[in-house]
């Protein structure tokens, strides 16, 4: 197999795709039973981020409609302390853990950025 030969390894490496003969039955197997979990924790993911944004969208109109800034850094200091707690017991990297939150509330402050600028708008 060599580079010029499309479709028979995973871009940017040399290694072989999974799909191709020649892997073992048993490894592959294996990684499609994994893979098949891999697919449903994402999905649970993405489901509970939906639920969560659906959460925080309620919190931008309240927070718009009464005058309150986008950002609570107090607040956000607890959800640090907490989710790193919560992290490392569940022997998830806390520093993964804390960027990952975040990373979610910066898309979350934006929203009620948006929402407040809005209200603003509407309201004059
Ligand atoms: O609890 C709030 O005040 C929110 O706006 C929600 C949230 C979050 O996503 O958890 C987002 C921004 C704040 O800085 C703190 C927390």
């Amino acid at each position: 197999m060599t580079k010029s030969d499309p479709g028979t390894s995973q871009p940017g490496t040399d290694a072989p795709s999974t799909d191709q003969p020649g892997v073992d039955e048993a490894v592959r197997a294996e990684l499609n039973r994994l893979r098949e979990s891999i697919d449903n924790i994402d999905a649970a993911v993405v489901h509970m981020l939906a639920e969560r944004f659906k959460c925080t969208q309620q919190v931008g109109v309240l927070k718009a409609e009464h005058q309150l800034p986008p950002a609570d850094p107090a607040r956000e200091s607890r959800q640090i302390i907490r989710l790193r707690e919560l992290a490392a017991s569940a022997r998830l990297d806390p520093a993964f853990a804390e960027k990952l939150l975040n990373f979610i509330i910066a898309e979350v402050i934006r929203h009620h950025e948006t929402i407040a600028g809005e209200t603003r708008d509407s309201t004059g």
